[in-house]
């Protein structure tokens, strides 16, 4: 056996508020994130987006100290990784490959092939697929691979997910009962578990899987922390206007604010680092919307970053990985059946839901750039160096 890697795959995040707009550029000229049915479009809208939205998401991380930890825990993590990989008598190499900002994914291969690494196994740190976070990295190894014919000769294993490992939620469950014990009334304290959402058309048109193991990882960890108290499982961070897996976080939690609950434990379940949508958008905006909503004591559980007990299980699914037959991409990269990569795959022309949607966006794209070109003087073509 030749030389063995671990890739662990994460999103990335802007280390800086100068790297707010071209992270977010790079994250919806991702077709994973938004498709265009005109493959052109994808960069101008890209160029858009990340421009209208860069001050609002520059301020949010201005609040959390001007940039995004994920990469210092995501290193933390694959330090100790290896630390417990090496203490079990397997000589590894952790390397990161992030989706949308550095170290890139393909930085990381890079490595991994000056490394000359045989035999590779692919984990990503999102306990439940998406198309848009897996899924994504996934497409883009897919496209490595069959481009390069040293990565052809590399052995791989995908772990497309481990939402049901019992490690990882022993983890969950022990971070929990944790801050449950500090309440004066465990008992009465609500759980809110609050997952990232996604548009609802990846669940119903392509088949993501990600809604159905959010609500299986929800339970059981529900069922591993075996106590009483009620929960609620709610989907954050909407972006744009269509609509997304519901119920909204800031929805549910009225809800339950107007049911009289004074007492609730916010337990984040898509992510296990600290990041942009723990620190700003849960303790900063959906605390103000649960006090006025009347809830009078509003906790967090920390993500799980170097819990050990989830290490534990990183490096069971690691060590389990390297003892399995090598997995492709074609085999496990779509774990669904009738999943569809990217969510506007089936484009169907007509009078269809899908063009009347994109009929709308493209109408507003070009009176958006209708009205920049009025103030500055310069089209969109201009922007984006065509002109
Ligand atoms: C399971 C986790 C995640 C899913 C699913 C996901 C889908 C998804 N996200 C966006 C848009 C944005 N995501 C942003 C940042 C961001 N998202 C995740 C995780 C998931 N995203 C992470 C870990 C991060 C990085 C956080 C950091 O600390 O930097 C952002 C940028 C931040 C902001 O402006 O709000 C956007 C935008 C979409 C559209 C989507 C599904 C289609
Ligand atoms: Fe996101």
């Amino acid at each position: 056996m030749g030389r063995v890697g671990v890739l662990l795959l994460n999103l990335g995040g802007p280390e800086r508020l100068e790297d707010v707009r071209p992270f977010l550029f790079n994250l919806f000229s991702d077709p994973e994130i938004i498709r265009l049915p005109i493959k052109g479009l994808q960069k101008p809208l890209a160029w858009l987006i990340s421009t209208l939205r860069a001050g609002k998401s520059r301020e949010n991380y201005r609040q959390i100290g001007g940039g995004s930890p994920l990469l210092k825990i995501t290193e933390a993590q694959a330090s100790a990784l290896q630390e417990r990989l090496i203490e079990m008598g397997r000589e590894v190499s952790v390397y990161i490959g992030m989706r949308y900002w550095h170290p890139f994914t393909e930085e990381a291969i890079e490595r991994i092939k000056r490394d000359h690494i045989k035999q590779l196994v692919i984990l990503p740190l999102y306990p439940q697929f998406s198309i848009s976070t897996s899924g994504s990295s996934f497409r883009v190894l897919e496209e490595m691979w069959k481009d390069d014919p040293y990565l052809r000769l590399t052995e791989y294993t995908l772990i497309p997910s481990w939402y049901d490992h019992p490690a990882y939620l022993r983890a969950m469950a022990d971070l929990i009962s944790t801050e449950l014990d500090r309440s004066s009334d465990p008992d009465r304290v609500h759980i809110f578990f609050s997952a990232h959402g996604v548009p609802q058309s990846y669940v119903e048109e392509a088949g993501d899987p990600y809604q159905r193991e959010i609500e299986e990882c929800t339970k059981a960890i529900m069922n591993t922390l075996n106590r009483p108290n009620e929960y609620t499982l709610a989907y954050q961070s909407r972006v744009g206007p269509v609509e997304w897996l519901k119920p909204y976080t800031e929805d549910a939690l009225k809800e339950l604010g107007e049911q009289g609950v004074k007492d609730l434990l916010v337990v984040p379940i898509s992510f296990v680092s600290e990041h942009i949508e723990t620190l700003q958008e849960i303790d900063i905006e959906y605390r103000e919307i649960a006090e006025e909503a009347g809830i009078e004591h509003f906790r967090r559980v920390p993500a799980l970053n170097t819990h050990p007990v989830f290490i534990e299980s990183l490096s069971d699914l690691v060590v389990k990985s390297l003892d399995e037959k090598p997995t492709t991409f074609d085999s496990i990269a779509r774990p669904a059946e009738n999943m569809k990569m990217y969510p506007q795959e089936r484009w169907e022309w007509g009078m269809t839901s899908a063009a009347e949607v994109w009929n709308g966006r493209l109408a507003m794209i070009g009176f958006i750039a209708l009205i920049i070109e009025l103030i500055t003087g310069h089209g969109p073509l201009h922007f984006v160096g065509l002109l």
